[in-house]
């Protein structure tokens, strides 16, 4: 299938933190590009989690994560805005303008773009069996798609750091897998492109030859339950899944190297991984 029979659909790629340095984002720029020239709209979610722990160690405290999900005290959410909707937001805009992309960075909680109340406790898989309490996480409940709509109709590529909150002042912290599937769901869009720093689901995580090019929700959960898919790579899947449920028409990991995501994006399964239904 070519792009341009998505045309006048949306795309919505997520960008990993460790993506966000310099020099790492030529090939999703000539992704963008070509989505674009294609009549396809795009919108932006990325994460910052590299650059929360860096920050995190820096203020002598140390990172924690449970099930590939951050424990979120107050210290921590004040970290989270430095970096996530600070550091990561401001070099993701530049680094996609200094290769033509018009970016306009937002944050989940302008203008209501990324509505959320808190998670309650609950089991996590791969953490322990009794329910945590992640501090200032939350669960999306709302996306102002008509926000991104206007941005895409004047031209502009809105990239959102995924601090989602509400109307009475809360800020919450969200696994930005988590927001790139609501917000693509909400839009109803053609794809879901998960761009990370390993080039797919991989058999061995050390290993960027044993990408697994299509994965079904059977495969995948038996994958989380053998412990060959851990950390990270754990809420990502499990988000495909939801994703592909919620009426996604696809979901992929891929790698963000050069051609990587244009390739994985014309031809599902050839660069990265794609989740499909059955
Ligand atoms: N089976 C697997 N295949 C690929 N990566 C895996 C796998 N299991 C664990 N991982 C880890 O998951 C990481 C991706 O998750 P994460 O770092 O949270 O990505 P991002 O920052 O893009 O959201 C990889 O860098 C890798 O270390
Ligand atoms: C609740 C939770 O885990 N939030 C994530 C948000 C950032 C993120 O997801 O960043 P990456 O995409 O770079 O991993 C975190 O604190 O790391």
């Amino acid at each position: 299938m070519t792009l341009s029979a998505h045309r006048g659909r949306w795309f919505v790629i997520k960008l990993g933190g460790e993506l966000l340095a310099p020099g790492k984002l030529a090939g999703v720029a000539e992704a963008i590009h070509a989505f674009r020239e294609a009549g396809v709209r795009v919108a932006i979610v990325h994460g910052g989690g590299p650059q929360a722990n860096e920050l995190t160690r820096r203020l002598g405290l140390e990172p924690k994560q449970i099930g590939g999900r951050r424990v979120t005290d107050e210290a921590v959410l004040r970290v989270m805005k430095q970096a996530l909707a600070g550091e990561a937001s401001v070099d993701l805009a530049a680094q996609l303008r200094s290769h033509g992309v018009n970016v306009v960075g937002l944050a989940g909680v302008s203008a209501g773009l990324v509505d959320a109340v808190k998670r309650p406790p609950r089991v996590i898989t791969g953490g322990p069996p009794e329910p945590v309490d992640l501090g200032w996480v939350g669960d999306v409940v709302g996306v102002n798609c008509a926000l991104l709509e206007t941005l895409a109709a004047a031209g502009y590529v809105p990239a959102i750091s995924s601090l989602s909150g509400d109307a009475k002042g809360n800020v919450y912290n969200i696994n930005a897998d988590t927001v790139a599937t609501r917000v693509a769901a909400e839009l109803r869009a053609a794809k879901l492109l998960l761009v990370a720093g390993v080039p797919g689901v991989l058999r061995d995580a050390k290993d960027p030859a044993t990408r697994l090019p299509r994965l079904t929700p059977a495969e995948s959960d038996r994958l989380i339950a053998d412990g060959v898919i851990t950390g990270g790579m754990i809420p990502k899947v499990q988000e495909a899944l939801g994703g592909l449920a919620a009426g996604i028409e696809a979901v992929h990991v891929c790698g963000a190297g050069p051609g990587q995501l244009l390739a994985e994006a014309a031809e599902p399964g050839s660069s990265g991984t794609v989740f499909a239904a059955a």
